[in-house]
Parts: C-alpha cells; sequence; structure tokens
C-alpha cells in the first residue's frame, strides 16, 4: 500500500469525499433535468407546431391547397429534409379531374400517382386478417430501393420512414418523410406519432379529394366530360367581372349540330350520344386551355373564349366549323356520317358593357344564340359573328 508524503491514505475512488460527490451527483442531476427540460420543451413546440399544422391542412379547401400546406410546412415543422406523397390512382380519376380542376401538377414534384398496390414502398407481403394495418416502415435511405418514394431526393438523404396512409381499412397511399440525420428513423423508433399524423392527413386527403370529385360531377357533362350549363354561368359571371376591372374583351360562341334528330334517326340514339362526345372533341380540338367549352344541353355547346374580340373568335369558330365537317365520323368500320355545325358568335364589349353581371351574361348568350339562328336560317353548316343589316 503506498502512502502519501503526509502519511494519509489517497482517496479510493469508491470513498470519495462524500460532500463533494454530493455536489457531482446534483451537477449531474441539473444537467440531466435541464436536458429533459429541454426535451419537454421542444416536444411541447412541435407538438403546438403539429396541433397547428392539423388545423391547417382540416382547412384546406381544395387538394392545391391540403397538398401545397403538406409540402410547405411538414418539413418545417417536423424538421425533415424530404417529404413526398404517393396515392394510389387505379383508373386514373384522381388525376384527371384534379386536371379538369386546372391543378397544376408541376407545382406539386413530391405528389407522386402510382396504379396500384403494389408500386408503393410498403412491405404489405405480410398482410393478412389479423394484421389488418400494415406498420410505417422506418430505415436507412436506399437510392435504388427508395427512388420511386424519393423521385428528387436531397443530397445526403440518410434514414427514411413510409408511412401508410389508411382510410376505412383500405391503403389509399403512402406519406414518405426523409432526414440526412441516420438516427432519425431507425427501426426501433416508436411510431405512434407519425401514424397520428399520417391518420390525419388520410382523413383530410379522402375529403378534398371526395370534396373535388362532386365539384367536378357538379359541373361536368357526363356524356361529352366537357363543362356543364351551370360551369359556364359562374365561370361566366366571374370572366365578365374580370374583363371589367383588366379591360380585355371576351367573347362566346354557341354552337348547334345541324340536323340532329336525323343523326339520331340514322345511327340510333346511342350512336347519336357518339358524335356528340366527337364533335365535343373536335370543338375542343380548336381550343386553348384558357377558353371553356360546356355542353348546353341536348346537341348545344356554348365556348368562352377569354380575351378574344369578335373577329378572333370567329376565326376561332370558323376553324372549329371546319373541324367538324372536314371528316366524317367514323362509329363503325361500316358506319361513318358526316355531320355539321352552325355557329353564332358573340363578343362583350367591356367599354360598353355596364350593369349588373348576371343581366351582363344572359345578354351575351342570347346574343350569340341569336346569331346561332341566323346561322341555321341561313343554310347550317356556318359561322354568324355580325347580323346583317334588314
Ligand atoms: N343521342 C342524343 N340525342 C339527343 C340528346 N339530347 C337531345 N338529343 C336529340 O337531339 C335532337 C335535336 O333536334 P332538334 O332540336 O329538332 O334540331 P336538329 O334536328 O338538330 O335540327 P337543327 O338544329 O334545326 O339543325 C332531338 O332529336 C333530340 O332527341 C342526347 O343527349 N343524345
Amino acid at each position: 500500500m503506498t502512502h502519501t508524503a503526509t502519511g494519509k491514505l489517497p482517496p479510493h475512488p469508491d470513498h470519495a469525499d462524500p460532500a463533494h460527490d454530493l455536489a457531482a451527483e446534483n451537477r449531474a442531476l441539473r444537467a440531466r433535468m435541464a436536458y429533459l427540460l429541454e426535451q419537454a420543451e421542444r416536444n411541447h413546440s412541435i407538438m403546438t407546431r403539429h396541433q397547428a399544422f392539423d388545423l391547417n391542412i382540416i382547412g384546406a379547401a381544395n387538394f392545391p391547397e391540403l397538398i401545397g400546406t403538406i409540402f410547405r410546412v411538414l418539413p418545417v415543422i417536423s424538421e425533415l429534409d424530404s417529404v413526398t406523397l404517393t396515392l394510389i390512382d387505379e383508373d386514373a380519376d384522381i388525376r384527371t379531374v384534379m386536371l379538369k380542376l386546372d391543378v397544376v401538377f408541376a407545382d406539386f414534384p413530391g405528389l407522386i400517382f402510382v396504379e396500384t398496390l403494389d408500386q408503393l414502398d410498403l412491405e404489405l407481403g405480410r398482410r393478412n386478417a389479423a394484421v389488418p394495418a400494415p406498420k410505417p416502415l422506418l430505415g436507412m435511405y436506399d437510392k435504388l430501393r427508395h427512388a420511386p418514394s424519393f423521385p428528387n431526393a436531397p443530397a445526403g438523404l440518410q434514414s427514411v420512414a413510409l408511412v401508410p396512409l389508411m382510410r376505412n381499412k383500405r391503403i389509399i397511399g403512402s406519406l414518405n418523410l426523409g432526414s440526412c440525420d441516420p438516427t432519425r428513423f431507425t427501426p426501433s423508433l416508436g411510431t405512434d406519432f407519425i401514424e397520428h399524423m399520417a391518420s390525419i392527413i388520410a382523413i383530410c386527403l379522402e375529403n378534398v379529394i371526395s370534396n373535388e370529385m362532386l365539384k367536378y360531377i357538379g359541373l361536368t357533362d357526363s356524356l361529352t366530360g366537357v363543362y356543364n350549363r351551370r360551369y359556364i354561368d359562374r365561370r361566366l359571371l366571374e370572366e365578365i367581372a374580370r374583363a371589367r376591372r383588366q379591360r380585355y374583351p371576351i367573347s362566346l360562341m354557341y354552337i348547334d349540330v345541324d340536323h340532329f334528330k336525323r343523326v339520331n334517326d340514322t345511327v340510333g340514339h346511342g350512336g347519336g350520344d357518339e358524335v356528340l362526345r366527337e364533335v365535343a372533341a373536335r370543338i375542343k380540338n380548336e381550343l386553348r386551355t384558357s377558353d371553356a367549352l360546356a355542353r348546353f344541353g341536348g346537341e348545344e355547346f356554348v365556348v368562352l373564349l377569354i380575351d378574344a374580340n369578335l373577329e378572333s373568335a370567329a376565326f376561332v369558330a370558323e376553324r372549329i366549323r371546319a373541324g367538324v365537317a372536314g371528316s366524317m365520323i367514323v362509329l363503325s368500320p361500316s358506319l361513318q356520317l358526316s355531320v355539321t355545325v352552325s355557329i353564332g358568335v358573340a363578343c362583350l364589349d367591356v367599354d360598353a358593357a355596364e350593369g349588373e353581371a348576371a343581366l351582363t351574361a344572359r345578354n351575351l348568350i342570347e346574343r350569340a344564340d341569336g346569331l346561332l339562328y341566323d346561322a341555321k336560317e341561313g343554310g347550317r353548316n356556318r359561322v354568324v359573328s355580325f347580323r346583317e343589316p334588314p
């Protein structure tokens, strides 16, 4: 045993000065408490931010607003380096409707559509009745494996969580979270929080998608897929207000298929429907994306042209007329027929147009309808854009 110069034994490490021990323990406890407090504050702040996020997405009025909020806010509040969303869209219904409602998908590069469940990155092989809800998949990012879920992965992505989006026991897609921190998503991490977040996102998604579908159905003609009268009535009011503010002309075409009764008599009602679909497609072919085409009922169509004066609208109308008459409509190899349309074109003079928008809209439609009547009277298969003096 070694003795010190004073003859005292040095303090044994296991029997250190009790006061010193207590101070050290105290310091350690304080540090631990400070750490826990910091964690609690951080968790509280995350919870508060997430509650605000939940309210935000629950309040989203439409699909772009919801998706936009998810992509903009979630990476910030959850401190993530990548957030993408994969949606199952079997027959491209969601995409068709959203496009029709003017959603610009290029604005959302993190939005991915797949046709089938198997195309999701989730491990669904073990799914059976006993395991109704698949769990989120957490782990290291694998460039090859995760490319479909993270097509534009940021450099340095390290760990990912692929969280199923469930509605009524059905998987509608996955929420894909990525972090440059390799310890962020490890297989041992609890997933309650992200599952809860995903369930709210899934409810909101289903809600806005159903609402957009209803909106679409309410504004669309089911036979031809173009807009219906309700849409044009509503849009015309908006466009008249905008055209007056920004001082540009708008024009309206009233189109009617000539002798359509004969078409029905010749090819039957089903054949007539097919002809209407083809006529709608040929009209659409001549229009810009800013123009709106609607079936007004029967064999009548209306086109609203934005920023088009009478001359340019009449020019487009002539192209439509020629496009419909230009080639036979083929119903089957043995059944082809030639169809023509008559068109009345009227323009809203924003300098002269005053008064209530609803009245202005009605006048515009009536003028185009009157000119269509002139086109019919004049022999059909023609465009009339001004009334001949008597
Ligand atoms: N196939 C089909 N026919 C329709 C539809 N809606 C209306 N029709 C038919 O469209 C025809 C319209 O005929 P009319 O209004 O008499 O006019 P038209 O024969 O086109 O003659 P003009 O307009 O004077 O050239 C009627 O026979 C309607 O039954 C529809 O959704 N599908």
